[in-house]
């Protein structure tokens, strides 16, 4: 899979030219293609992606309630009525911005399965805990808090989005080799919890300044099933560059 963050960017004219132009540059793809948009866009791009096999429409967050007073608000029932596909949860800007914690992730996951959404569920740590050598456990935690209490079956519907903070937006990648190894370590934790065939089965996404020209090293590393795109979604020959690299 191969998804598009567009953040707080693009007007729904915008946005349409954008979608429209990634999809006459990539054609059929070989892989899932989302395009993760504003919520004010989700119907206008949801119907193009429903007429182009392969391609798929994300939101960038939800409430955790099914309705009520929560002004401002969307919910996974109405993303689900609206036949939204995926919802980005638990971005790095959502945690930083607007507080979220893993327990309200995992309350918000909880909801998007139930209302048939699929969660890419985004974990990652931050430039300090990386220098310090805890990677692995900052993200661990992240995985077991936000996950480890599902069935099987509704695992199968979340794909995880590994984005190491110092990485996003920065245009410093992470090597292919440091994102093999959290990946597999991320994988390796979904095996010991769900299973082998739920872990091979889980896709694993790779997101921090993805770029064309860095995407086909980082998606030829086993355990990296694709990306998660921020700045170079915005651009529709380079988003289909690293469509085609996948
Ligand atoms: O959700 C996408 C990530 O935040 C990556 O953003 P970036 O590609 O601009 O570094």
């Amino acid at each position: 899979m191969v998804a598009g963050n567009w953040k707080m960017n693009t007007t729904p004219a915008e946005g349409a030219a954008l979608a429209q132009a990634v999809i006459e540059h990539v054609g059929t793809p070989g892989t899932k293609v989302v395009f993760g948009v504003p919520a004010i866009q989700l119907t206008q791009i949801q119907a193009l992606t429903s007429k182009a096999p392969g391609f798929y429409v994300a939101a960038q967050n939800m409430h955790q309630e099914d309705s009520g007073a929560y002004t401002g608000e969307i919910s996974a029932r109405m993303l689900a009525a609206a036949g939204v596909d995926y919802v980005i949860l638990g971005h790095s800007e959502r945690r930083d911005y607007f507080g979220e914690d893993d327990t309200l992730i995992h309350a918000k996951i909880l909801k998007a399965l139930a209302a048939g959404v699929q969660p890419i569920y985004c974990c990652g740590e931050k430039l300090n805990i990386r220098q310090a050598g805890n990677h692995e456990m900052v993200v661990g935690k992240q995985i077991e808090q936000a996950l480890f209490t599902l069935e099987a079956e509704q695992m199968r519907q979340v794909v995880i989005a590994y984005e190491p903070v110092w990485a996003i937006g920065t245009g410093v990648t992470a090597s292919p080799e440091q994102a093999q190894d959290m990946h597999a370590f991320i994988r390796r934790m979904i095996h010991n919890y769900f299973g082998q065939d739920v872990a091979e089965s889980t896709t694993i996404l790779y997101g921090g300044s993805v770029k064309p020209d860095n995407a086909e090293e980082l998606f030829g590393m086993p355990d990296v099933d694709g990306g998660l795109v921020g700045g170079a979604s915005l651009d529709a020959a380079g988003f289909a560059a690293i469509v085609k690299a996948l």
